[in-house]
């Protein structure tokens, strides 16, 4: 990560309103913020605040009501396949009908490769997300952590510049979501490609990150753009031990605390 590089991608005065006229609720307001190339950024905030919403506007899912998206400094005007997504519900994500190999390769069918070289592709994709062996399997043979591998390695055969990721792990078991933590670090530092993923774990947040954003909620404007001076080796005992790693999620945790506690006043 270079922050004194050009952004990847630069958020500028993001807002989204659901609802018209007196029915309108404003969900985001004003969220800039920069995302550099190879960082790995979180972003976290109360319940409900808005996150899912801002990945849509930001990956063009859903059109802003205003502000823009610059992608190497072009503005977003739709989705891009510069950009891949994976969501928290890989059962719902995964064709059910098609092979593992199949529904990685689903992702390549518009670049108008030969068959073997799709299938070549997808073969490599699950090796490198660790389902070597599995490449024949559906979806409904593989267990819950299987299946998000399966996802992620359909988002990186397109070989993306940003992967972000919506709650990825929320929905896999403990010890499988510390594998796939572990498995998203790795591919992200061996191709240098720049995540941003959101999550409601603030462990997993400062584990993962090199910067989070918190945002407040009613409506979600960034609150603060916390630094994590973790260095890039991260290991899940010696780093969630660390002194620095408490101090963080203390920091962390206290200002969702906050906003939520002003989002409560303001509501009442
Ligand atoms: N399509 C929609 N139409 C109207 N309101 C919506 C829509 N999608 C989300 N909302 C509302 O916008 C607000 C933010 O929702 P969003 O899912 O973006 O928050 P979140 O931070 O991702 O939530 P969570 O913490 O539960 O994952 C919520 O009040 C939600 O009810």
């Amino acid at each position: 990560m270079n922050t004194s590089s050009n952004p990847r991608m630069d958020i500028q005065g993001l807002s989204k309103s659901y609802g018209h006229g007196n029915a309108a609720i404003q969900v985001l307001k004003d969220i800039t913020f920069s995302v550099y190339p190879g960082e790995f950024v979180c972003v976290v905030g109360p319940s409900g605040a808005g996150k899912t919403t801002l990945l849509r506007c930001l990956t063009s899912l859903m059109p802003a009501s205003s502000g823009q998206v610059m992608l190497d400094g072009a503005a977003q005007t739709g989705p891009n396949p510069k950009i891949s997504i994976v969501f928290q519900e890989y059962t719902r994500s995964l064709m059910p009908w098609m092979t593992a190999e199949k529904n990685v390769g689903l992702a390549l069918y518009n670049r108008h490769l030969p068959r073997s070289e799709v299938k070549r592709l997808a073969r490599e994709a699950l090796v490198n997300v660790g389902l070597q062996g599995s490449e024949d399997r559906y979806p409904w043979q593989l267990s819950g952590g299987m299946q998000q591998r399966v996802a992620i390695a359909r988002a990186l055969v397109t070989e993306p510049e940003v992967l972000v990721m919506d709650e990825p792990f929320a929905s896999i078991d403990a010890q499988t979501k510390l594998e796939l933590e572990d498995l998203t670090l790795s591919l992200q530092r061996s191709r240098d490609m720049t995540v941003m993923l959101v999550t409601h774990d603030i462990d997993e947040a400062v584990y993962l990150s090199d910067r989070i954003v918190v945002l407040s909620k009613n409506p979600a404007s960034v609150q603060e753009i916390v630094t994590v001076d973790l260095g890039k080796d991260r290991d899940q005992f010696t780093t969630r031990e660390s002194h620095m790693f408490g101090e963080l999620r203390s920091h962390v945790l206290n200002l969702i605390r906050h906003s939520q506690a002003v989002a409560k006043a303001r509501a009442a």
